[in-house]
């Protein structure tokens, strides 16, 4: 995709998250790789009425060179896109339901959220991650953030939200859907003795689909 489809793809999407209340307000954020850099939302703009021409623009070496002033979480997704030059995009949410499951998980934990269904498994994978916190913007949830996606596709930060990578811009939008569905589903099941899948179910998935 060129770059000008790409802005209007982000502006499209974020919309669309907005619309359905994965995000409200100005919170969540959301980065895309392009050849010669990354395009990402401005701090303090509400994914759902992004200006395609404003979306900031920032150089190889993540210094801003266009647009309003990028998101103050710059550094969550450096760590993201450096540890992982196969994604392609970073979508950061408050979603109700995973940042629910933030809240309660304990930092470290590995799997918060059980794999209740093959699609979780798919577009999520097999572990998630829950980094400890840091305020919003804090540079120094840069190498925590940087480690846990060198094995993990998506991660949650606790008490604040989920982070998702994928391969494409739809693809990490695609999977922050599905990681707050999934978060639904688990607390709804919570203490109800869901019979959740089986790891031979799950790596036979992750082989198939992986
Ligand atoms: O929670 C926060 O403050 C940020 O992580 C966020 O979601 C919105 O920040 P900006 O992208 O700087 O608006
Ligand atoms: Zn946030």
């Amino acid at each position: 995709m060129t770059e000008n489809e790409l802005r209007d793809l982000l502006c499209e999407l974020g919309a669309s998250l907005f619309a359905r209340g994965y995000s409200v307000g100005s919170a969540g954020n959301i980065s895309v790789r392009l050849p010669d850099g990354y395009l990402m939302t401005p701090t303090n703009s509400s994914l759902g009425r992004l200006k395609a021409e404003r979306i900031s623009k920032l150089d190889a070496g993540w210094a801003h060179v266009g647009g309003d002033k990028p998101s103050k979480e710059v550094f969550m997704h450096r760590a993201v896109l450096t540890a992982r030059p196969d994604a392609g995009a970073v979508v950061h949410l408050h979603s109700t339901h995973a940042t629910a499951i933030g809240c309660l998980a304990e930092p470290g934990e590995s799997a918060p959220i059980p794999p209740l269904t093959p699609y979780f498994v798919m577009r999520v994978g097999r572990s998630l991650p829950v980094i400890p916190y840091y305020r919003p913007g804090d540079a120094a949830m840069e190498p925590a953030i940087h480690e846990a996606a060198k094995s993990a596709r998506a991660m949650l930060l606790a008490n604040h939200g989920p982070v998702v990578s994928g391969k494409t811009l739809m693809d990490a939008v695609y999977a922050a859907e599905e990681l707050e569905e999934s978060a639904r589903l688990a607390l709804m099941l919570r203490g109800a003795g869901a019979r959740a899948l089986t790891g031979a179910q799950v790596e036979d998935l992750l082989s198939t689909f992986g």
